[in-house]
């Protein structure tokens, strides 16, 4: 792998455990519709094409199709509700990410945030717990008219940073990140512990599959 000039980073299933808080979400939300909770285990499956699309999944129980317009319009606005109160209370960071990121600062890399989550829940999640300041640039799921797997949300961080894809990585943990990479023509490096609909990440062909951020230094040095 080409050494890069930027990398960036996904957030949920990559930086941050989030589904714990999605998971409350989405069941409090079910119970204020009357309706039975989903748990956590199919959350976790349902998380990375942003909030929209993991209430939609809420709502018709699994991964694909659609639920009635209505139901969604009705739904929506009490799962945002719920996630403004709840966007980091139960979310931790995956161990070795404080590592990684404090290698990759040292290392001199730019570093970028690029997740679909939207920004609303992105910016106070970074910054509770602790590493918005790290990102010279945070990409979130409705900052441009288009999202993971399209490559329009790297591209704008290889421009805002001056880079080629050539010199740059993606970090993510679903088939959404190694698309978007791959259209970009961006490496893609996937985190295994991560959400990715319930499908092992290695079948996604990204360049490499890591447990851990803190072994970031020695692949990137090889
Ligand atoms: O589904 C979401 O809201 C965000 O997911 P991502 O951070 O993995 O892009
Ligand atoms: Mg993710």
């Amino acid at each position: 792998m080409l050494r890069p000039k930027m990398i960036l980073i996904d957030v949920d299933g990559t930086l941050v455990d989030s589904v714990p808080d999605l998971a409350f979400c989405v069941d409090a939300m079910m119970e204020r519709l009357g309706r039975p909770p989903c748990g956590e285990a199919s959350v976790r499956d349902w998380v990375g094409n942003g909030v929209e699309r993991l209430v939609r999944r809420a709502l018709i129980g699994q991964l694909d199709g659609e639920p009635e317009e209505a139901d969604f319009d009705a739904a929506l606005p009490i799962f945002l509700e719920l996630y403004a109160e709840n966007t980091s209370k139960r979310s931790v960071l995956y161990p070795g990410v404080i590592e990684g990121i404090a290698f990759m600062k040292g290392a001199g890399y730019q570093l970028g945030c690029v997740t679909n989550k939207a920004a609303q829940f992105t910016e106070p999640l970074l910054r509770d717990l602790g590493i918005r300041e790290h990102f010279g640039l945070v990409v979130s799921g409705d900052t441009l008219p288009k999202k993971k797997p399209d490559p329009m949300p790297l591209l704008h961080a290889a421009q805002h940073f001056g880079v080629e894809p050539a010199e740059a990585i993606m970090i993510g943990d679903s088939v959404s990140d190694v698309k978007a990479a791959r259209a970009a023509g961006f490496g893609i490096i996937c985190m295994s512990y991560g959400y990715n609909h319930g499908q092992d990440i290695r079948e996604a062909k990204p360049d490499a599959v890591i447990d851990s951020m803190v072994e970031l230094e020695q692949l990137l040095a090889g």
